[in-house]
């Protein structure tokens, strides 16, 4: 982003609180300047008639004293309320042009594609979330309506000016020309500062959320003082930019400060020159300049400061805008056959990165059990993301036939059960990290907690069922929260479940009772079970050894290992002659 910020910029963010809004509240602010500038004009008047012998300078008798007093307090009122409707109705205005912003964007986060997070850091988006949207709820608001007052009244100064003395106009169009050319050099650099204070704020948030996260490393490794130079590097660098940002910003105020005073001077001076003049009117054009000088200068600075500001709100509709998640489902019903099949799959995760699955293909029997291993990078965990459609990928993946692309994303995500790497559960009760959407009964919940030897854990936990998780399962162990994770998936009985290295954080025991519980409880189902500790996988149906993002063998466990060649021979020989035995023994076993 550089260069001026669009029209369509400023139109989605005027717009976002609402067209009839806008429209009234325009309407508002013209009624509550054309009756503070109709007051100024009245004490003028009234003022020209007192000093005017015999009050001759209007011809109508309806301008008596009393009158006078009547009228001008009528005027004060109708300013006073039109200032406050205007001022309520700005507020709900902006109120609910922020909430939109913050909603809409939000939910075009929260909808966009992962492949949004892999190319963004969350200090990025920590920044448009905390500081942009901060300016766009407190700062914009005020320099918008600053200087919508500004116009206004610079407009009704200019009509009660010409009114009375048409020669100031001339002086008060090259004023605002004067200004406008200033204002353009100004903003040239201001606002490209700003952005670039913007962009320089990004890496303190990522710096500092990423110490945070990795605490205990930094710690471990001594690199404390390291950190702390590059977190204060990057402090340097968004202070030296937000340091030039206010300086420029000064030099800008101290020359609109020093014409307007020119401008003054001049016009006071005009007065004395010319033909004779009411003393009304004398006060309303002095009165009026140096209140045009100020509202000029002020206005001014306010358009800039609000333009400035509009970076934020440039960024925030970026953010708006971003694309979401593709969902073409052509209403195609969730297949009856569980069977998932591959055909010529590859997935990329950046274009200039080489493919982290490469035309891959392998099926998948329904009710099947199938491991896949492979090195680390192999391609596994794509598998799942191509599964699941959270990358774009090309080929065909068919679940019972139907082309996933023709199912809706959230068949695909509700009907297929995953328990991942790094188990999520969130801050709340048990029972809701256990049954989100409340399906299931106590009855329920309980069994599937005793099957995982849960229940005596639960029972004791502070709260029971309504015990408190912290955030992120914090207070759980890394193996309990797999567990609850497996319960989850357990409850919802789907018939396609996928377990990424799902029980790499269990102690043997657990991890026995896991395997038990697949076996037992998930007959129907289909298993894809991705690990790396070979014994899980040795009694499945048929094993899938991957090798940059290929298929290297896929078949029944017993049999690849009759390869002395094979990759999966390969692997289980690596472990060593006992365990290669033992491994062997499982394998025979489910022939
Ligand atoms: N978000 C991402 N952005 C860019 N590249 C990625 C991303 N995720 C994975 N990759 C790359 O894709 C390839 C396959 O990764 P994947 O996670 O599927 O491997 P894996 O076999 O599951 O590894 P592991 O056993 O370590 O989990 C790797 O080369 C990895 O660097």
């Amino acid at each position: 982003m550089c260069g001026k910020i669009s029209v369509k910029v400023y139109a989605e963010y005027l717009l976002s609180g609402g067209y009839c809004y806008f429209t009234t509240l325009i309407l508002l602010l013209v009624l509550s300047q054309s009756t503070q500038s109709g007051t100024d004009y009245f004490q003028s008047f009234w003022v020209n008639i007192e000093e005017s012998t015999n009050r001759t300078y209007t011809q109508s008798a309806f301008f008596t004293p009393n009158n006078c007093i009547y009228i001008y307090l009528g005027l004060i009122t109708l300013v006073l309320l039109t200032s406050i409707i205007s001022s309520i109705s700005f507020y709900s205005y902006y109120m609910t042009a922020s909430i939109n912003l913050h909603n809409t964007m939000f939910s075009a986060i929260m909808k966009t594609q992962l492949q949004f997070f892999y190319t963004n850091p969350t200090g990025s988006i920590l920044n448009r979330f905390s500081k942009d949207l901060a300016n766009a709820d407190t700062n914009v608001p005020k320099y918008l309506i600053d200087s919508l007052q500004n116009g206004l009244s610079v407009l009704s100064i200019f009509i009660l000016v010409g009114i009375v003395n048409p020669w100031m106009l001339l002086c008060s169009v090259f004023l605002i020309v004067l200004f406008y050319f200033i204002r353009t050099v100004y903003l040239s650099t201001s606002r490209e500062l700003k952005r670039l204070e913007a962009i320089s704020r990004s890496p303190v948030y990522s710096h500092l959320t990423e110490s945070l996260h990795g605490l205990e490393t930094i710690r471990v490794f001594e690199k404390n003082t390291q950190q702390k130079q590059t977190f204060e590097r990057f402090i340097d660098n968004n202070t030296a930019v937000f340091y030039l940002y206010i300086s420029i910003a000064t030099t800008f105020r101290f020359w609109l400060s020093l014409f307007c005073s020119f401008y003054v001077t001049l016009v006071t001076a005009s007065c004395f020159w010319g033909a004779k003049i009411y003393g009304g009117n004398l006060g309303l054009i002095i009165t009026q300049a140096t209140n045009l000088a100020e509202q000029i200068n002020w206005g001014m600075i306010q358009w800039s400061e609000f333009e400035n500001e509009m970076t934020s709100v440039e960024r925030l509709i970026q953010y708006k805008n971003i694309e979401p998640e593709q969902d073409t489902a052509k209403d195609k019903t969730w297949p009856t056959l569980t069977s998932i099949e591959f055909k010529n799959v590859s997935l990329r995760y950046k274009e200039d990165i080489p493919p982290a699955l490469d035309n891959l293909s392998f099926a998948i029997a329904p009710k099947e059990k199938v491991g896949i291993v492979g090195r680390t990078g192999a391609g596994k965990t794509s598998i799942i993301s191509a599964l699941f459609r959270l990358v774009k990928f090309e080929g065909t993946i068919l679940v019972g036939g139907v082309n996933i692309n023709d199912l809706s994303l959230d068949s695909v995500r509700s009907k297929i059960s995953i328990i991942p790497q790094e188990p999520v559960l969130f801050s709340g009760t048990v029972r809701q990290n256990l049954d989100p959407f409340g399906r299931f009964t106590d009855g329920e919940l309980w069994t599937v907690l005793g099957d995982l030897e849960l229940k005596e854990f639960v029972t004791e936990f502070p709260g029971g069922l309504e015990g408190a998780i912290l955030e992120r399962g914090a207070n759980l162990s890394v193996g309990q929260r797999q567990l609850f994770y497996l319960a989850r998936a357990l409850l919802r009985r789907n018939d396609i479940l996928v377990l990424d290295e799902a029980t790499a954080n269990l102690d043997y025991k657990t991890d026995s009772l896991v395997q038990g519980t697949l076996k037992n409880k998930l007959v129907d189902c289909t298993v894809v079970i991705i690990a790396h500790r070979l014994y899980t996988i040795m009694d499945c149906d048929k094993v899938l050894v991957m090798e940059a993002g290929r298929t290297s063998e896929f078949g029944h466990p017993f049999k690849l290992l009759q390869n002395e060649k094979g990759a999966l021979h390969d692997l289980v020989s690596k472990l060593g002659p006992n365990m290669a035995k033992h491994l062997k023994e499982i394998a025979e076993k489910v022939t």
